[in-house]
């Protein structure tokens, strides 16, 4: 794998001094060698200046390489996450519902342990520059005793080698801690300490005083997690003993062999100077460098995006499936299950929506509603049959989007491109009756939607409901004609439930409304229900018509009944 080749992503401003400064590290180094032999053989205030501008040379190109590698890397990174997240944000939802896809998004964008793909790419480049500077080294010195300099380059590239697997290779300590067993007892310990420090557990943690038991937890998972780390960091200190050892004895080899072969008369004293510096340069690739570890762990992330982006941007389902957007939403003969389960949610299932109808679809938990909504809007695809989507559907999920933006963004967000005033967003809030809301907000529509900002506010379940709501019909507003909306009112009490439905209601008169709900006290009001059980429409018709039919919809509303009048008596 190349990871060099996202260095041209740096731009020519970023990627030339890369260049330049890494071409200078690798070459300037060996080439010194040359007026230094000179100087040796004949003296002279040019060979001098040669020399030293060599030398400095290299320095300086060695010294640059950082900041304009940093630069780079920043660049490289910056451009490859803004296509990850192009990927991730054109990819059809079941597949970015897939946990893998999910951690090499994660991994693509944040990085590992601190490095990124760009790092990595950049320290390839540097790694580049010190074989290149070694070989070059490894050059000069066979120019005088061949045998040597085989034996200086055979050394330092083994001990190279063996300093990478030993930190960074398989089974190396640096992927020891990647290892499946280690990642999974340092997510448990970060999941622990997130509980019991966290605003996530704090009320439970607090009131069933469990913060004891949950600091042994966590003490219990790092060390679980700490321990064989600590046995493989002894492995390396060990390890390196032995690196160190043999790196003494390359040079004393080395350099012994030089000076017996002076001795002996075959070397003069510039050809000793030059083979030394060359030695040196050769000895250097060897004492390994930290390069290895921004290649090691960047790759990973790199390799993360190349999957992300390598994948399929568009839906990928079985030949016999369709999607076409369609007037109002339709699915025929549709079947869907969701990857890894045996039975599919929904079976050859038809359903057509009539152009300004008020549908409800109702069904027991895990009925396949919330499915059926994903495929109507064409977030799912089927594996067979076909679905008309509803592509202009304002869409209120049950597990609706609550942004920590000001709630003039949350209401906005349901149509950003459109042209917009205060008294849009107003109007919107209105239409759910959430107007109320403000009264608790210090800064009006400007207010942050969350304590973690200063001046935030936290709203409870029904008014982030009623704010959802309200961006729904903010975008219908705008010119979405079709409103879905799954479990609107499941947060609201029974009065605000009753207030809020009314009112959206008459707000969209006239449109098509898909209600999915478990109210019967909503689902009434609607032109047609429909009843979804075994993946497949079971009853269908008017409130009074299943009711007279005496089916399942007319069982859940006499228990619904039932239950109701036994809670208020
Ligand atoms: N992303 C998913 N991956 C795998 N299975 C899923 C996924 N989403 C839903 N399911 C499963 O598909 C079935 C249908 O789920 P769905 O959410 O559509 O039901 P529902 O009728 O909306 O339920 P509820 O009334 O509880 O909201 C359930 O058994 C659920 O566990």
């Amino acid at each position: 794998m190349s990871l060099v080749r996202l260095l041209p992503l740096a731009g020519s401003r970023r990627f030339l001094p890369l260049g330049v400064f890494s071409v200078g590290a690798a070459v300037l180094g060996p080439l010194s060698t040359i007026p230094l032999r000179r100087l040796i053989d004949h003296g002279g205030a040019t060979e001098v200046a040669a020399l030293l501008l060599a030398l400095l040379g290299q320095e300086f190109c060695a010294a640059l390489r950082e900041p304009a590698g940093a630069a780079a890397a920043r660049r490289i990174d910056g451009v490859l996450r803004a296509r990850v997240r192009a990927a991730a944000t054109a990819m059809p939802l079941a597949r970015l519902e897939n946990p893998q896809v999910q951690a090499d998004v994660r991994l693509a964008l944040t990085g590992h342990r601190g490095r990124t793909a760009g790092m990595a790419a950049v320290a390839q480049a540097g790694e580049a520059s010190r074989a290149a500077a070694a070989l070059f080294g490894a050059a000069v010195l066979a120019a005088h005793v061949w045998w040597v300099a085989a034996a200086a380059l055979a050394l330092s590239v083994a001990q190279n080698r063996r300093i990478a697997a030993m930190l960074v290779g398989p089974g190396g300590v640096e992927s020891l801690a990647d290892s499946p067993e280690q990642v999974l007892r340092l997510r448990r310990a970060g999941y622990l300490a997130e509980l019991t420090g966290g605003p996530r557990a704090a009320k439970e943690v607090r009131v069933f005083g469990v913060d004891g038991f949950l600091i042994g937890r966590y003490v219990a998972a790092m060390r679980a997690f700490v321990t064989p780390q600590a046995r493989g960091r002894r492995a390396v200190v060990h390890g390196y003993g032995v690196v160190l050892a043999l790196q003494l004895a390359g040079a004393a080899g080395t350099f012994g062999a030089l000076a017996w072969l002076t001795a002996a008369g075959t070397l003069t004293a510039a050809a000793l100077a030059q083979s030394v510096l060359a030695a040196l340069l050769v000895l250097a690739y060897g004492a390994g460098g930290h390069q290895m570890f921004e290649i090691a762990h960047g790759s990973k992330p790199y390799e993360a995006a190349m999957r992300v982006l390598d994948q399929p941007l568009t839906a990928a389902p079985t030949a016999t499936a369709a999607e076409e957007p369609a007037e109002e939403p339709a699915l025929v003969r549709v079947t869907f299950g969701y990857p890894g389960r045996a039975e599919p949610v929904l079976k050859e299932l038809d359903l057509r929506v009539r152009p300004g109808e008020r549908l409800a679809v109702v069904g027991l938990n895990g009925a396949g509603k919330t499915t059926l909504v994903k495929l109507l809007t064409g977030l799912y695809t089927p594996q067979s049959g076909t679905v008309g989507t509803a592509g202009d559907a304002a869409v209120v999920f049950q597990d609706f989007a609550r942004y920590s933006l000001p709630l003039r963004d949350n209401v906005r967000l349901g149509a950003p491109a459109h042209e917009w005033t205060d008294a849009d967003v107003l109007a919107a809030l209105a239409a759910v009756d959430a107007l109320d809301l403000l009264e608790g907000l210090p800064q009006g529509l400007d207010t942050p939607l969350s304590r973690s900002f200063t001046g935030g506010r936290d709203l409870s379940g029904g008014q982030w409901q009623k704010v959802a709501l309200a961006r729904a019909v903010y975008a219908l507003d705008a010119g979405r004609r079709i409103l879905i909306v799954d479990e609107p009112t499941a947060h609201l009490d029974a009065r605000a439930e009753q207030e809020v439905f009314e009112r959206l209601l008459e707000r969209t008169r006239g449109r098509t409304l898909v209600l999915i709900s478990h109210r019967f006290a909503t689902v009434r009001r609607a032109d047609r229900i429909v009843v979804l059980d075994g993946g497949a429409i079971a009853e269908q018709g008017g409130h009074a018509e299943l009711l007279a039919m005496g089916g399942r919809y007319a069982r859940w509303h006499r228990l619904q009944t039932a239950l109701i009048a036994g809670t208020s008596r």
